[in-house]
């Protein structure tokens, strides 16, 4: 089953919800408004359509973006969720088929009152197109560089960074998650612990973790609660799968490309970057070899956007 979905975002950033209605299929929880597609029908006329239907708005499907495409089953129903960002319409919303709806912030839905394969919908849109990390090399005396670089990262506009030191003790990385918190909760930018789970719990908001393989494969559930983001690194769809099980914020696939510090390792390639994405449910960045120009080919691939190292600080 093809379902459309229309992320509809008005001027100041906010976006329409709208109620599933009682007697039908997760009635009472709160969607992106779309539907089915009708046999024969082209998936773009379909969603123009169904906006037409539920809320009297004429769209021009030319304006459509594809935002992600999400794979889902439901006990016994299997669909594929085909959501586009919508950022003009003609007409006011009406509720022609008695849901309600709402115009709300994005960073102001709390996931749980949405129906569980738009979860990975809202992530896809609050998350940025680039994830800085860390390079592996820094040592523990480059700390108020990096302090300086981090802050300054954030203040250009970075919403997600990967702490990744692995030379450093792990105190250490804490303590200078620590002293940019107060700047990246101010900013909405989320730091990204490299596998330290503790740490990002300790932290609270504002401070994920960035699940190495290994712990997401001996997780059985989502280590941190919703408010805080969990991403995964992963290498195969069954990776993937895994991370979205756990109920992840997204993951991170790897090599795309040939990288500098892997270079014996056959990178994937867009090609078959492109297929994982497509049977993933969750959003997914490209890593290795990337750099920022990147991004594009990675959102034509149906990618979040692109993660690394060099080019990016
Ligand atoms: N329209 C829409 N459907 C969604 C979303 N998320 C989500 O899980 N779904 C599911 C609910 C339904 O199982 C399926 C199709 O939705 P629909 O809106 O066309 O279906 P419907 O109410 O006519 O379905 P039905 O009960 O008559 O079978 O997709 C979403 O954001 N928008």
């Amino acid at each position: 089953m093809h379902v459309m979905a229309g992320v509809m975002l008005d001027a100041s950033g906010r976006v329409l919800l709208a109620q599933r209605p009682p007697g039908k299929h997760l009635a009472g929880l709160w969607e992106f408004p779309g539907g089915k597609i009708d046999p024969g029908e082209v998936p773009l006329a379909a969603l123009v359509r169904e906006l037409r239907e539920e809320l009297g708005v004429d769209v021009d499907a030319a304006t459509a973006v594809p935002l992600i495409r999400i794979p889902w089953r439901y006990g016994d129903r299997d669909l594929l969720l085909d959501a586009w960002q919508i950022d003009r319409w003609q007409g006011q919303p009406l509720s022609l088929e008695g849901q309600a709806w709402q115009w709300i912030a994005p960073d102001h839905v709390d996931p749980a009152i949405l129906a569980p394969a738009d979860r990975p919908i809202l992530q896809a849109l609050r998350l940025p197109s680039r994830y800085p990390i860390t390079p592996a090399d820094v040592e523990l005396s480059a700390y108020p560089l990096w302090l300086a670089r981090l802050s300054q990262a954030i203040e250009r506009g970075e919403r997600l960074l990967q702490l990744r030191l692995p030379l450093w003790p792990v105190e250490s990385v804490r303590e200078l998650a620590s002293a940019l918190l107060p700047l990246a909760r101010r900013c909405g930018a989320s730091l990204l612990l490299n596998g330290d789970i503790e740490g990002a719990r300790q932290l609270g908001l504002g401070v994920g973790v960035q699940l190495q393989t290994r712990q997401c494969r001996e997780l059985s559930e989502r280590p941190l609660p919703l408010t805080q983001l969990v991403g995964v690194s992963c290498h195969n769809e069954a990776e993937l799968v895994q991370a979205s099980r756990l109920q992840a914020d997204f993951a991170m696939l790897s090599p795309v490309a040939v990288t500098a510090s892997h270079p014996d390792v056959p990178p994937l390639g867009w090609s078959r970057f492109g297929q994982l994405v497509e049977r993933a449910a969750l959003p997914v960045y490209a890593l290795g070899g990337m750099m920022p120009v990147d991004g594009d080919r990675a959102r034509d691939a149906g990618g979040q956007g692109v993660a690394g190292i060099r080019g990016f600080w």
